[in-house]
């Protein structure tokens, strides 16, 4: 990446990215300090401990902010810890014209993002992304929100944040299962608009990337470009969703079941894996190019096994999805790698077919 930091726009949001992302925020905190009444910084318990500390030596304005801290994980994303947020804002007399920074991964993001937009009515708030994934998707574009009962982001808002900060030096905090995650999004946005970003991704082994820079510039250009379209997902934003009905399923049914549950992108993941054959299926995707999705992720993702008495559950889950419509379970999916279709049908049936051949991988590429 160049040394000169990138600006992008995306649903309105400034959207800056390099290395000198927070001597701008450094820059625009001097007038928000001003400008605001008061300032708040949400944080998890992770990036508390790693980030915050990163972000208080370069940006000294910082300290001056309220911290809250709420604990980690996807499981905490919910109304009870929004409602943690909510009162410590109130005893800390935030108002309408208060600022929210939130610091963290995508969890921290929707979260706080949502606990922002209705709190009196909507109060400003920006993200500071600290997780690869939370800089190249979640950070972006205004979806914020909470799980109900451990179905993604069943409670939520569009509402873009007032400015992201995108400094790639946060990645050093981050374990590789969490850097992993963010390469499914990654992948994910290669494979439904930019079939030659995706052969440049798979050219070199995720493992031995050692700058992320470049990656993220092109992936965040993609989000920008199907977010700017369609920011409240009328209709093609829903491309951006590729691998998330069935990814969202395997979360969810991880959630509920698993003591250590699957991070975000590796249910998406598996997602893509069972939509990639559900593409083949009713969407023209070649054998040739599923084939190679499957390997590709194979090579970096471990295959998730669940049994097939999970399947029903799974396939209830579905029907739980944003993108349905009048109760059919619509999909976006592939026609070629680097090309995506929102809007597709499909049955039950067809759904459950993917998920009994992905509990026997081998009968994922017959
Ligand atoms: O920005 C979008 O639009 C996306 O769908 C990006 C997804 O990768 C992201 O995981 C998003 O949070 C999913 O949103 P949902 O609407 O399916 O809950």
């Amino acid at each position: 990446m160049a040394k000169k930091m990138q600006t992008f726009k995306i649903a309105g949001s400034p959207v800056y990215v390099g290395p000198s992302a927070l001597e701008e925020l450094r820059y625009n905190l001097t007038t928000l300090f001003v400008n605001k009444e008061s300032v708040f910084i949400l944080a998890d318990e992770n990036t508390d401990k790693h980030c915050y500390p990163l972000l208080a030596g370069m940006v000294p304005q910082m300290e001056r902010a309220y911290k809250i801290v709420i604990p980690a994980g996807e499981d905490h994303k919910t109304l009870a810890t929004c409602e943690q947020v909510w009162n410590q804002m109130a005893v800390a007399g935030a108002n309408r014209k208060s600022l929210l920074i939130n610091l963290g991964g995508g969890m921290v993001s929707d979260l706080g993002g949502f606990a922002a937009s209705v709190f009196h009515r909507g109060m400003e708030y920006v993200n500071i992304p600290t997780t690869l994934m939370s800089m190249i998707d979640a950070s972006l574009g205004g979806k914020t929100g909470v799980d109900l009962y451990s179905l993604k982001n069943q409670i939520g808002l569009f509402a873009p944040p007032a400015a992201v900060y995108v400094w790639s030096g946060f990645l050093s905090t981050l374990p590789h299962r969490q850097l992993l995650s963010g390469y499914a999004e990654m992948i994910k946005h290669a494979l439904i608009a930019d079939a030659d970003f995706w052969k440049r991704l798979i050219r070199i082994p995720m493992a031995v990337v050692s700058s992320w820079d470049d990656q993220i510039l092109e992936a965040i250009r993609i989000k920008a470009e199907i977010v700017n379209a369609d920011p409240l997902e009328q209709g093609s934003r829903r491309l951006l969703n590729f691998g998330h009905t069935l990814g969202h399923a395997f979360e969810t049914w991880s959630l509920r079941n698993d003591k250590s549950p699957l991070t975000h992108g590796e249910a998406i993941a598996m997602g893509m894996i069972c939509e990639a054959y559900i593409s083949y299926r009713i969407a023209g995707l070649s054998h040739s190019d599923r084939d190679e999705l499957v390997r590709q992720i194979l090579l970096n993702f471990n295959h998730y096994k669940i049994p097939t008495t999970a399947i029903d559950e799974l396939v209830e889950i579905t029907n739980y999805d944003k993108k349905n419509q009048k109760g059919r379970t619509m999909l976006t999916l592939l026609r070629n790698i680097g090309h995506a279709v929102e809007g597709q049908q499909c049955e039950p049936a067809i759904i459950r077919e993917s998920l009994f051949r992905f509990t026997d991988f081998g009968r994922l590429t017959e």
